[in-house]
Formats: structure tokens, sequence, C-alpha cells
């Protein structure tokens, strides 16, 4: 029944313009029409197919990648595509590639903290791709503790040259993208020596591969780490190791941006993998040996952080808002149970349970859109001042970024993998295209910054502020303003917390807060705070968390304090938002309840109203998740597919996986046969 659409029924129960809501997610005009007719474009080209992608070997895989890679900037050519429409080709090509790495991570590096000259010799043949690079910073030995890194790079005054060198095993790069087999330069990070006296640890230019003929110049070994987790997934990726063996490199490749560039300009597609590299230092050496700390203030270093995880804040609602459309459409579809009189049995979404567990999801997806959006806007204020040498917001905008990347990338692999369970055993298929979209995910709680050691750093910032004063000194803005609550002592009636939103901004407030102090008293119990930070680091990291739940909860209040045109559109975001919070709220009730922020009366009617938001959701749920306008080919997923024509689809699926080729499988003869016909011992296997 070609062209029939089996979820027409559930598209017409909408109560919004679909349409508007469309534009709200992409979050403006301009950026769904973009958008959409790029989707549009990847969709319809065969040359970006990747339905066959999981059952690939790993070198078919790997080549495939290539040739997409090669052929999507073909189409960039092509098709002369702007800078924004080049970086929204490749996110709906959806497969990790060198080129993520090259765009999201070299030329951001180069950016950030080369010289005017460095930006001019490089940027050129990056952007044309003359040149591809990769980001070597992580060791085998050392990851998230950038300080611990080996590597050296020791200055030569004699030839002017900086000889990079990997002295230990350990000290082996180790995960960098695209270096295992592709990338021609690479920023590595190594430890600088000067005179015999280290200082720090610095990014160099390096080349790796010849550019005549691929092969690793002199003193490099390098080469792909191997398999990970997954079918297909991020084995397109090569995450490789190197070693370096003297290299020798002129003193001019050495990342030596000094004040007057402070571009932090970046590409708008990165996908970053940085580490929590405020240790990384960019200074000078001269050509007679002498090490000169950079003008460069310390903390612009933290402007490429929020960056690159701002935009790890708005893949995590593309990934999550992928995996809800996907469980939501087959939820609809899928029937189990509750057949009278012979009817048909009952839609899964129709079961409280389905509910409970997949619309939090869904508002989730939302939220994380939206303090997306608003990370955006904070990165663009925080350069804006940058410029005009006023530092004061970074470290708190360091924190939000840092503890955001955390909690949206944790619950987004969690939600994936929800989704995939709410699909019961289809879900499993690779057919389904959750286990892909799980397995390529979820290294995004590891790169650029593992997830619970950012929230140290969320709590040790916090919690210094907090043990000083509670917050008052430094850090004034809004994302803070809850400590000043502490005190104030909130008998919330039940029914305001049913209805209004600041009664429930309230409740987070304090929550945070509490949990904050509580800390900080705790901390003052120890002589040593270092030992106190240690001995509670758990405590702290989920204090650390009810403040970044905090953020996202008034984030989204905010959003709809503005203007939201489209019929039903805000009445529907109204749902989503307050299912978002009273759900974290029923979850962490605990929190909630033990620091007195709400009665259990509350809590109970916190669930109450849950059940009655998400029956205001399921007739809307359909066109909710239609409002992504994710095209089939990027959801990559028979049980999401538009149509909801599922089981046709599963089944033709099944005949085409290779191990169908043949009716009697390959192996009959030599182990099959042997067994039934009793004849094991004399088989030669
Ligand atoms: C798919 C993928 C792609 C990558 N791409 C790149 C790349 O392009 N370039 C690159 O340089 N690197 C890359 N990496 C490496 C990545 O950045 C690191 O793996 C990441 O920073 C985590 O460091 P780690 O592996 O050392 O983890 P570890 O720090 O060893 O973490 C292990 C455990 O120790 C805990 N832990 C660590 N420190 C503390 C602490 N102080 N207190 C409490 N607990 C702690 C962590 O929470 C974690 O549970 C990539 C990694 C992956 C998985």
């Amino acid at each position: 029944m070609e062209g029939v659409d089996h979820l027409a029924h559930e598209r017409n129960k909408s109560e919004f313009d679909v349409d508007a809501m469309k534009i709200v997610w992409a979050g403006s005009p301009h950026a769904f029409v973009v958008s959409d007719r790029i989707s549009k474009l990847v969709a319809s080209d065969p040359g970006f197919r990747k339905d066959n992608r999981s059952t690939l070997s790993r070198k078919e895989l790997f080549k495939n990648t290539l040739r997409k890679a090669a052929y999507a900037w073909k189409t960039i050519i092509d098709l002369h595509l702007s800078e924004e429409e080049a970086a929204k080709l490749r996110f709906y090509v959806d497969e990790p590639a060198f080129t993520d790495v090259h765009w999201g991570m070299f030329i951001p590096a180069i950016k950030g903290q080369g010289t005017e000259e460095q930006q001019q010799k490089w940027l050129p043949l990056a952007y044309k791709m003359q040149i591809i690079g990769c980001y070597a910073q992580t060791e085998l030995g050392h990851g998230s503790n950038v300080q611990g890194l080996e590597t050296t790079a020791t200055f030569d005054p004699q030839t002017d040259e900086f000889i990079i060198h990997s002295p230990t095993l350990t000290s082996s790069k180790w995960w960098p993208g695209g270096l295992g087999k592709v990338a021609t330069h690479a920023i590595a990070y190594a430890l600088l020596i000067v005179g015999g006296r280290e200082q720090g640890v610095h990014g160099f230019i390096v080349q790796l591969r010849s550019l005549e003929d691929h092969s690793p110049l002199p003193g490099m070994t390098v080469g792909d780490i191997g398999m990970k987790f997954g079918n297909g997934a991020y084995n397109a990726m090569d995450n490789g190791v190197l070693r370096f063996d003297h290299v020798r490199i002129p003193r001019n490749q050495m990342l030596m941006r000094c004040a007057q560039y402070t571009c932090l300009c970046m590409p708008s597609d990165a996908k970053l993998i940085l580490e929590p590299c405020i240790l990384i230092r960019v200074s000078q050496v001269t050509c007679e040996g002498k090490y000169k700390q950079s003008d460069v203030p310390r903390q612009l270093v933290y402007g490429a952080m929020l960056y690159v995880r701002q935009t790890i804040v708005a893949d995590a609602s593309c990934a999550l808002s992928r995996a809800v459309c996907i469980a939501t459409r087959y939820s609809a579809v899928r029937r189990q149970f509750g057949s009278q009189n012979g009817g048909p049995e009952t839609q899964v979404i129709d079961y409280k349970t389905q509910q409970s567990r997949l619309f939090p999801l869904l508002a989730s997806a939302y939220a994380f859109r939206f303090v997306g959006e608003w990370l955006k806007w904070l990165y663009a204020d925080v350069t804006q001042r940058l410029q005009a040498n006023d530092f004061s917001t970074l470290p708190e905008a360091h924190a939000c970024t840092a503890g955001l990347k955390s909690l949206t990338t944790t619950a987004t692999a969690d939600g994936i993998e929800e989704c995939r369970k709410l699909c019961g055993g289809h879900g499993y298929l690779c057919s389904s295209g959750l286990p892909e979209l799980f397995a390529v995910y979820v290294p995004a709680c590891t790169y650029e910054g593992e997830n619970t050691v950012l929230l140290l750093q969320v709590r040790d910032m916090s919690c210094k502020v907090s043990h000083e004063d509670c917050f008052s000194a430094g850090v004034q803005q809004e994302t803070s303003r809850y400590n000043s609550l502490y005190d104030s002592s909130r008998a919330f009636n039940a029914m305001s917390l049913r209805c209004s939103k600041s009664a429930l901004l309230e409740a987070f407030e304090a929550r945070a807060a509490r949990m904050c102090v509580a800390c900080a008293q705790n901390l003052s119990n120890f002589d040593n705070p270092e030992e106190g930070f240690a001995e509670l680091s758990a405590d702290l990291v989920e204090a650390a968390v009810a403040h970044c739940q905090l953020l996202v909860v008034s984030k989204f209040i905010e959003k709809l304090q503005q203007e939201i045109p489209g019929k039903g559109v805000k009445q529907q975001l109204e749902v989503l938002c307050n299912i978002y919070a009273l759900f974290l709220l029923h979850k962490h009730q605990g929190d909630f309840l033990s620091t007195g922020c709400i009665t259990p009366k509350h809590a109970a009617l916190a669930n109450d109203e849950l059940r009655s938001l998400y029956s205001q959701v399921r007739p809307n749920a359909i066109a909710l998740v239609d409002a992504f306008n994710y095209t089939d080919h990027y959801l990559g997923s028979i049980l999401g597919c538009y149509d909801g024509n599922v089981y046709p689809k599963l089944y033709e699926a099944a005949w085409k996986d290779p191990l169908n080729e043949s009716v009697v499988p390959d192996g009959y003869h030599q182990y099959i046969r042997p067994l039934l016909k009793q004849e094991i011992r004399t088989a030669r296997l």
C-alpha cells in the first residue's frame, strides 16, 4: 500500500499548527528553510545512501565514508553552498568522518590559537582541503588530565626547530579522529621545553603524511586504534595512534597567538572533541630561545571551549529528538493487548507507562533545544565582551556550558537507550536506527570533557564561590540568583505548584541553593579544603546537576515568555515545559523533600499533574515529533518512518540481509551437516 499514510489519523488529532512549530524548532524561518532544503537534497541523492551501513565490514565502511566525504565536498563546490548550507549538508549526511574533526577542531584551533601569519598560511590550505587536519591531544595514558601529557616539544636554538618526541608508550597519541588513516596534519599538544625548562602544554602544527603519496613522514608511527562500540556507528571514523621519534618542525609551527588576534569565530557545524583544556597555554618562543608568556588572557582559551560545548548541547537535542521521533511514531503503530470483540488491540502509546517513559523524553528534547539556543546567545555575548576586554562573565559562562554539556549528553545517551526499550524487540534491530544512534552518540559523554570531570569543574566553581559568600561575589548573573533564596522558607501551596511556572522555578531554585549551601557547610568542616572537595565530590556533583537542571527549566520558562506565533504552539510548549519540570521534581523528589523545598503533598500532586499532562500531549504526540522535520533518510529507521508503514518494510529489510543471500548458509557442509549426521568426530573443523 505505497503512499498510504498509516499515521494520518494521528496527525489529524493534533491541536496546533505543526508548520509554525517547525519554525520554533529550527530557531527561525530562515533556519527552517535552509535546513528543510538541504535535508531533502541529501535524502534524495543516492550518493548519500546509508541504509546498508551496519552490514558493511570495517574496511568497506571506512572506504564508503571516504567516498561520501569526497562526494559531499564535490556537492558543496558544485552547488556553491554557503558555509551555513555546507554545515547543514554535513549534518544531514550523518556519518562520523574525518571532516568533523577537520572543520570542527583543526581549523578552530588554528583560528583560536594561531598568530596572524599562521592563520594566513594554514587556513586557506585547510579551507580548500589541500591539507586535512586532526586534533591530537589525548594520549594512551592521559586524557582528562591534560597537564599530565608526556609528549615533549624541545626547542633547538641551533636549528630554530622544535623536536617533537614520544618518550614512553603511554605518551602515544591515542583517540584523535582522522589521525589513523586520513589526516595530513595535526595540531599536536606537547610539553614545551625551552633551555631545559618545562613550560607547560602547548599546541604545534605537525605534518604527518606526505602530500604526494600519503605515506607517514620520517619519525612518525601512525595507525588506527581499532574497532569501536556498535555496528557502523563511530567505526566510520579513523581514531588513531601516533608516536613521534624526534620529529623536527620549524619554530613558527608552534601556536603562538598574541592578544591582537582574538578571533573566536568558529564554523557553524563544529562537532568538537576537545579536552577541558584550560591548562593549555598559548605563548611565544623567540629564535634566541626565550620563552615569552603570551599577552593573550588565559581566559580566552575558555572562549573556544564555550563554542564547542554549546554545539554539543545543540547536538544533544538533535540526537534525543531523533530517538524520540522513532519511538513515538512506532508507539502509535505498535498494538498490544486490549482487543475488544475482535477489534484492534491497544496502541502502546496509549498505555500510561509508555507515556510516562516517552513524554518526558519528548519534553527534554524541546528543553535541550531551547537551552541550546540560550547557550548560543551566551556564546555570542561572551565573544562580544571579550572583544571589549571584558572577561567578567567568562567563568560563569564556562561553568554553565560545561555543566549543560554534561547534563544534556548524559540524559540524551540514557534517553536513546530508553527509546530503544520503548520499541520492544524491534528496537534492537539495526534497522530501527536506534542501536547505531546510541553507539554513535554515547561517546559524547566522554569526549570534549568527560561528564563527571566536567561536573567537578562546575562544582569547583560554584562551591568555591558559595563557600565564600553564597555566590554573591563575582557571579551576579541570573543563573546564580537563586542562592539568595536559601534562607527564604517558601511555603508553596499545592495549587501554586500545580499551575504556576514561578512556583516551579522557585522549587528548583531552592533545591539547587540548598544542596549547594549544604555542600559548602559540609566543606567548612574540613581544615584542608582540597581534602573536603575530594571527600564530598559525589555530593558536589549532585549539587552541580541540580544547578544545571534549574538552568534548563528556567530557560524553557523564559522561552515561553517570548512571542510565539502559530495556533496552539505556545500551549503545547507550556505543557512540555511543565512535563520537563514536574518529571524531574518527581524523579528527584528525595532532594526536593529532604531540602524542605516541597512537602510530600506537593510531590503527590506533581505526580497527579504529570498524568493529566500526559493526556494532553497524547493527541499531539505525532505532530510534536513531525515538527522536528526529519526526513526518513536522516532518521534512518524503519520503525520511525513518516508513513508508519512499519511491518512490510521490516519484512522486506530482513530479506536484504547478507545472511539471506543464500537459502542454505555458507558453512552448512562443514559445520551443520556433520552435527546432524553424527559425523562430528571425523569432521574437519
Ligand atoms: C569517540 C571518541 C573520539 C575522540 N576524539 C578525540 C580527538 O579527536 N582528539 C583527542 O585528543 N581526543 C579524542 N578523544 C579522547 C577524549 O577526549 C578522552 O577520552 C576524554 O577526554 C576522556 O579522557 P580519558 O579517556 O582519559 O578518561 P579518564 O579521565 O581516564 O576517565 C576514566 C574515569 O575516571 C574518572 N575521572 C577522571 N578524572 C577524575 C577526577 N579528577 N575526579 C573524579 N573522577 C575522575 C572519569 O569520570 C571516568 O569515570 C576521543 C574519545 C572518544 C571516545
